[in-house]
């Protein structure tokens, strides 16, 4: 069980190329909380997260992680999220083992393997990611997801060329996170049929 968590937006404006973006998005969430982020193609998802996560300057406003502004305490923060972005942070030359080794080093090939078979990867452990369909790069992507123990999952489009079974296997596992006092901020264009949420719409 993950202690108490909170993270708060407030007023965020960031600024992209010659547009200002975000429009004072301002919402809190805590442990336990699923935020499912939408907005059209170019409302600022993507650039969103890269702000929490300090990869892009803000133009005006405030996020607290905690009580505390992240412009101070950001490694904290960034100590307890697991991010997995549109594009899948793989190395195509390794294989899916290698992979995931890279990534979990503590994790034993056991413990590797049982997530690889969950994910009906079992098979691919030894090819290079190069030779996997897209879908099957995404699940080894998503494979992290059984590996961590980071309480703050930041998931950009998680369903991205999922087939339905692991679109179900995903949401089960969204749902445990929360659970047991996760917080997922999630952005996709899918609705999320299963999983009770907090809906935050980014306008263009
Ligand atoms: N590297 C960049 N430099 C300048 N502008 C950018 C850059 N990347 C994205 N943008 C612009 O920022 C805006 C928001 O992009 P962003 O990727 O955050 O949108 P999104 O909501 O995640 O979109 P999508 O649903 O298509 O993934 C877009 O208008 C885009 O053109």
């Amino acid at each position: 069980m993950h202690s108490v968590a909170t993270l708060t937006i407030s007023d965020l404006w960031v600024e992209r190329g010659e547009s200002d973006l975000l429009n004072g998005l301002s919402f809190s969430a805590r442990s336990g909380d699923l935020v499912h982020i939408t907005g059209v193609n170019g409302a600022g998802k993507s650039t969103f997260f890269k702000a929490l996560l300090g990869l892009l300057p803000i133009l005006s406003g405030s996020m607290t992680f905690n009580g505390e502004s992240l412009a101070q305490g950001r490694h904290r923060f960034l100590n307890n999220v697991l991010y997995i972005a549109h594009s899948a942070g793989l190395n195509s030359a390794l294989s899916v083992l290698e992979n995931l080794r890279w990534y979990a080093p503590d994790c034993t090939r056991d413990k590797i393997e049982q997530v690889l078979t969950r994910l009906s990867l079992a098979a691919f452990s030894e090819t290079q990611l190069q030779a996997l369909s897209a879908g099957q790069v995404r699940r080894v992507a998503l494979a992290r997801l059984w590996l961590s123990e980071k309480q703050i999952w930041l998931l950009d489009e998680p369903f991205t060329a999922l087939d339905q079974t692991l679109i179900g296997l995903l949401e089960e596992k969204m749902a445990a996170h929360v659970a047991s006092g996760g917080m997922i901020i999630l952005a996709s264009h899918l609705p999320l049929a299963n999983l009770p949420y907090l809906q935050v719409e980014l306008s263009s």
